[in-house]
């Protein structure tokens, strides 16, 4: 089955086209990433997908047009972790994560004994306990990052679009958190639309990647064949050595001989 099919998809931000005309195909349960210089579109492409901004254009989730799925059923359909939410302040972490089954509760009814499990056991899954009953704005960056990303978790959608996952992670935790979100996708079957800066790690994780710069796609495939050093001197201006993990694509940067 395919998890997003998206077609022409067109969106202009302040009179300026920011993505001009983009196809993309997911399917189900595979991970795909996107990656592309500052400004190329990526957030945009993920804010689309999520029905964030307006776009033209088709987009289709699991089979149904994405604009014809009704707010509770698009939550349950797809969660995203973007760039800096906006963090209630003055929230417990628990309950902050428990926001995530919202979807799921009945109008003017409360959350199920159910619900409250569920959090705990994403808490859990992100080594996240300890921090359960402290406010949301008392965290360091990363267990707020992880606090995120426990949120859309709970929510228990098919779909996870992930907005920069290592932001603020240090390299332990970035590996922790990509690792979980792999297990999901293996053991859960999720779906997960990624973008990501760090070319180091991305190509380890993604069974496709797609190479977006100035609001079109101008490269898609296996990691191997979008991070290839032809291709990101081209478009990031970058002089960067690949090397190849079992795993996948490394990149590395490496300076000019000039000085
Ligand atoms: N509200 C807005 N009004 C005008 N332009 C916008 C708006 N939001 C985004 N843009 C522009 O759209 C372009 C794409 O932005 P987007 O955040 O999607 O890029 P990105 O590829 O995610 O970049 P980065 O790697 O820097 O996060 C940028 O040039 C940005 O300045």
């Amino acid at each position: 089955m395919t998890a997003v099919e998206v077609r022409d998809l067109r969106v202009t931000l302040g009179g300026a086209a920011v993505l001009a005309g983009v196809d993309l195909t997911v399917e189900a349960g595979e991970w795909v990433t996107i990656i592309g210089p500052n400004g190329a579109g990526k957030s945009t492409l993920l804010r689309a997908i999520g029905g964030l901004v307006p776009s033209t254009g088709s987009i289709a989730l699991f089979g149904t047009p994405a604009a014809r799925l009704p707010r509770r059923q698009r939550a349950r359909t797809v969660a995203a972790v973007m760039q800096s939410p906006v963090v209630p302040p003055g929230m417990a972490v628990f309950d902050y994560v428990l926001l995530g089954r919202t979807p799921y509760v009945p109008p003017l009814g409360r959350e199920s004994s159910a619900d409250l499990a569920a959090v705990g056991e994403v808490l859990t899954r992100l080594d996240l306990d300890r921090f359960a009953g402290r406010l949301l704005d008392t965290l360091s960056g990363g267990e707020r990052q992880r606090v995120f990303l426990a949120r859309a978790l709970v929510q228990g959608a098919g779909l996870l679009l992930l907005d920069e996952p290592g932001t603020a992670l240090d390299i332990g935790h970035q590996q922790d958190v990509l690792e979980l979100v792999d297990q999901l996708r293996r053991d859960a079957g999720l779906t997960v639309l990624a973008t990501m800066h760090d070319l180091a790690i991305a190509g380890e994780y993604a069974d496709r990647m797609v190479l977006l710069a100035g609001g079109t796609v101008v490269a898609s495939g296996a990691p191997v064949d979008v991070l290839t050093e032809e291709l990101l001197a081209t478009h990031y201006r970058a002089r960067v050595r690949v090397v190849h993990s079992e795993h996948g694509p490394l990149v590395v940067p490496v300076r000019s001989t000039r000085r």
